[in-house]
């Protein structure tokens, strides 16, 4: 018997390959208006939608019946103002969709080169990403690229999918194109791929899909530890980080990155701890900015929750619901971090009455 999601772990890693590929391309290409500011004033490039049509379109093909949670919606592309940016979209779709990555040729699945798609097919696959979510069934999240700010930057950003089934995530992949293979050793290049399948580990791949390694994450001590945090101040408390870090003796400065690829860094024994709290302007997170990241914490070892020890519930529609922030770390340093998390919260509520 083959291993459990194992047709769904194989369309994931091409289709995240593929969109990884797309977005490492876009980049050296991309030109002023081709970004756009969305009604939270966030950014969406062509890359972003052009990836998410091509995840779409290769989970359509294998698994036509499965409800998509995507980031990114095609309205703007559909009115005549959008018309130019999404001539480019298509283009850049199909241009992955057919490329020969030799992925092997398993069309069954749509893994390997495809057909061109028209304007309404990629629009249509696209939108596909609109289901609003929930606690039973299967479902699939698709963050076509998280960190956009980071891609814009030149930085870090990821390519992140999972399959959640009855609110578990069952399958998550990331792509990080600009991540080192090897922190150890610069030379090797950039651009891998995190795997994980619940009961079967984690692990890290080249971007070409091979050299499949199996990551744990290591003991780590306040000594060692260094938080894993965000750029962008907008999108966690990092004063707080700062709080905690002092209140845990920690020495080393926190590492800062966009994207799911902080989790990467964490299973692979990088910074020790994530640490993402509200600031407070009532965000509530999504669920395709954790799923991925949050099963290659737990295969790997390690242990995700809330500011309150609570479990993350992927169970309540496209969001987490209410925000109390994610705690990620090795099993062995996670109640520590818990704990001085709670005491920074315990001192703010104190200071303000
Ligand atoms: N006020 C806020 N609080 C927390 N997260 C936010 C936020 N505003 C935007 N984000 C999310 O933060 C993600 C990036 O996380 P990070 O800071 O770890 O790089 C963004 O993903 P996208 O870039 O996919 O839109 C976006 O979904
Ligand atoms: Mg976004
Ligand atoms: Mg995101
Ligand atoms: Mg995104």
């Amino acid at each position: 018997m083959s291993q459990a999601y194992s047709a769904e772990e194989e369309v994931a890693v091409a289709a995240v390959r593929r969109a990884s590929h797309l977005t490492s391309a876009v980049f050296n290409k991309l030109v002023k208006n081709e970004t756009l500011t969305k009604g939270d004033k966030s950014p969406v490039t062509v890359g972003d939608f052009a990836a998410q049509a091509v995840i779409s379109s290769m989970l359509k093909h294998a698994f036509p019946e499965d409800p998509i949670v995507g980031e990114e919606d095609a309205a703007e592309l559909r009115i005549e103002s959008g018309k130019e940016m999404k001539d480019r979209i298509v283009a850049l779709a199909n241009e992955a969709l057919t490329e020969e990555l030799g992925l092997g040729d398993n069309q069954n699945w749509g893994i390997g080169p495809g057909q061109e798609k028209t304007d309404a097919e990629i629009l249509d696959a696209i939108d596909r990403g609109n289901y609003e979510g929930g606690s039973s069934g299967r479902m699939w999240t698709i963050d076509p690229i998280d960190g956009t700010k980071g891609f814009l930057r030149g930085e870090q950003y990821a390519v992140c999918l999972s399959l959640i089934v009855d609110a578990q995530v069952q399958v998550g992949v990331i792509g990080c194109p600009n991540l080192p293979i090897d922190p150890a050793n610069p030379e090797k290049g950039t651009g891998v791929i995190f795997k994980a399948v619940r009961g079967q580990g984690t692990h890290q791949l080249t971007l070409s899909g091979a050299n499949p390694t199996p990551l744990r994450i290591p003991p780590s001590t306040p000594s060692t530890l260094a938080f894993l945090e965000s750029v962008e101040a907008a999108h966690s408390k990092l004063s707080f980080n700062d709080r905690v870090a002092s209140l845990l003796g920690i020495i080393r400065p926190p590492v800062r990155m966009d994207s799911q690829a902080k989790y990467g860094c964490l299973v692979r024994g990088e910074g020790g701890a994530y640490l993402r709290m509200p600031t407070g302007v009532g965000y509530r997170e999504k669920i395709w900015d954790h799923a991925p990241g949050h099963i290659l914490v737990e295969e790997a070892g390690g242990v995700v929750t809330d500011s309150r020890g609570e479990p993350l519930n992927f169970g309540l529609g496209r969001t987490l619901g209410e925000n109390y922030g994610v705690i990620a770390a090795g099993k062995d340093i996670h109640p520590l971090v818990l704990g001085a998390v709670q005491k920074a919260l315990a001192e703010e509520t104190k200071a303000k009455v």
